[in-house]
């Protein structure tokens, strides 16, 4: 069968069938459910989990300011199933739609992978070849390769949020996004989570300031051992599982009624199989592609091949997937017009406890950037009239800029809705507005959150003209 458009990957891929199609022949491929990561098994459930466990933790953040709360309980299967009877009917919805209701479009719920460069061939053994091709195969998480890995009781973030009952005790293993959102949330809901590293700190791939006081914080929360390497686990006496670590000749054999391996994200070039049409392939796993987002080939464009989303960005992050798909749909559509995909200050944000939120590069890239040029500044959220309201002792705002013009590198927020408080940093950084002016330019309400943002702008402490804003 030949297509005019096939599309691997119902994820950010199920955006691209715009009504620019309605006359032309489209196949979807998915191997998996319908609708990708971020929806069914990501960024959705993670934060409708994350919101009651921010709920259950009131009663601690409550009784520092005087109030009493008291936790009545948790019921697990209650929010799971509140969570999943919302977003299960959306992604058959989405399904239904595209396999039953337009005419145009043929969805085959098998895996592709490429024979050449414009022909696939399927799980069931049919091929299928288009004039384009689209791979938004996304990633998946990779598994440490020790004994006990299948064991029941051992989850990656695909599985552990239909879990049938709050684990007890919970080993979190690695350091990463991943990882500090499922502890935090479990940890919320009541559950002593034991998060193990092997390094010294988390979110390492943050500011420093950000990942040592993200680790400090974390260390208040739930219990946290660090520098140790995952060496097995087995099944456990009294306990569903047995999780062993090691470092030198010492052993922490930790009995728990789950683990999470939040070990990182592989793209899915594999499992498209891209090497085999020729494509090339990153060291990383992510499919090489250009501005516009097209597939390369000894370096060279793919006619009508495209990569988006976690297959070939290094963010993995959704709002990425989405911006490439619309440039993706764009360059589909009007080929003598490509179009680049724009990558100037991409934010990132943590959901975990506090909230992590960054944008920019982090102070050593300023540094090499700029070098004497940099101004640093950071804020604590507890140096604002809102920060006293909440008594917050460890959030805060980290800004960095060019001293000489005011131009703003990067923002790295840590505390209270710090997913919120990044936006305007994020404004400034795209619209080119300099760190003076983004302070004394527009009216910030009093006494608002975002007060931290407003100071700790005004502490880089630039020169302005006379001129400015007052
Ligand atoms: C637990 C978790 C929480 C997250 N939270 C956030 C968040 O809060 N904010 C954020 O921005 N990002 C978050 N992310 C990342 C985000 O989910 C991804 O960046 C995004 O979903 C990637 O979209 P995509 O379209 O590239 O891939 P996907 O949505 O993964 O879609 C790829 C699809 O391709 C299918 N597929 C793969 N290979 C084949 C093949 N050979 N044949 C047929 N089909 C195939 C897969 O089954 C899959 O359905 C989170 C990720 C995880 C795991
Ligand atoms: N809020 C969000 O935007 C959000 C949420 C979740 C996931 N994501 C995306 O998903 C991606 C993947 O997240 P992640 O946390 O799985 O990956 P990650 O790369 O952020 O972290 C992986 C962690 O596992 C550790 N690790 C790797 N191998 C190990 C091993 N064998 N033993 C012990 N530890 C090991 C690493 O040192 C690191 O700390 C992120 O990069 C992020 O872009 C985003």
């Amino acid at each position: 069968m030949h297509y005019d458009l096939i599309i691997i990957g119902s994820g950010s891929g199920n955006t691209l069938v715009t009504p620019f199609w309605d006359e032309k022949k489209v196949a979807i491929v998915e191997g998996g459910v319908f609708g990708g990561t971020c929806l069914n098994r990501g960024c959705i459930p993670t934060k409708m989990f994350v919101y009651p466990a921010s709920l259950a933790s009131a009663p601690a953040e409550a009784a520092r300011l005087g109030v009493s709360l008291r936790l009545e309980g948790v019921d697990w299967p209650g929010i799971r199933d509140r969570i999943f009877g919302r977003i299960d009917p959306i992604s058959a919805g989405g399904r239904r739609y595209r396999a039953e209701d337009l005419d145009n479009v043929t969805l085959y719920e098998e895996d592709a992978r490429f024979v050449s460069a414009h022909e696939l061939l399927l799980d069931s053994g049919e091929r299928i070849s288009a004039d384009r091709i689209v791979i938004a195969a996304g990633s998946r998480a990779v598994l440490p390769d020790v004994p006990g890995i299948d064991l029941p009781g051992v989850h990656t973030s695909d599985s552990i949020m239909r879990i049938d009952r709050l684990p007890k005790r919970l080993v979190v293993v690695g350091g990463g996004v991943v990882a500090a959102e499922f502890a935090a949330l479990f940890s919320g809901l009541g559950t002593e989570v034991i998060q193990v590293i092997r390094g010294r700190h988390l979110l390492r791939h943050f500011d420093p300031t950000v990942s040592e006081r993200f680790t400090e914080a974390a260390a208040q929360r739930w219990e946290l051992h660090r520098e140790w390497e995952l060496a097995s686990i087995g099944a456990g006496s009294d306990t569903d599982v047995e999780v062993r670590f090691s470092r030198r000749d010492e052993t922490l054999a930790l009995g728990v009624d789950a683990v999470l391996l939040a070990t990182g994200r592989v793209p899915n070039s594999d499992r498209v199989d891209a090497a085999a049409a020729g494509f090339d392939v990153l060291p990383d796993g992510r499919m090489a592609v250009d501005g516009y987002q097209r597939v390369l080939s000894g370096g060279e464009p793919v006619e009508g091949v495209f990569a988006l989303g976690d297959v070939s960005n290094p963010y993995q992050l959704k709002h990425v997937a989405n911006r490439e798909a619309r440039v993706v749909s764009h360059n589909l559509e009007h080929p003598a017009r490509l179009r680049a995909t724009d990558y100037r200050a991409v934010p990132e944000a943590v959901f975990a406890r506090p909230q992590v939120a960054s944008v920019g590069l982090r102070e050593e890239e300023a540094r090499e950037l700029v070098g004497e040029d940099l101004a640093v500044a950071v804020q604590d959220y507890g140096s604002t009239a809102y920060g006293w309201a909440m008594e917050d002792t460890e959030g805060f705002a980290k800004v960095l800029a060019r001293r000489s013009t005011g131009e703003i590198l990067g923002a790295h927020v840590v505390g209270h809705e710090a997913s919120i408080l990044i936006q305007p940093i994020v404004q400034a950084m795209v619209t080119g507005t300099d760190a003076y002016t983004l302070a004394r330019g527009p009216y910030w309400p009093h006494p608002a959150l975002t007060e931290v943002i407003e100071n700790a702008l005004l502490s880089l402490g630039l020169d302005h003209p006379d001129d400015a804003p007052l």
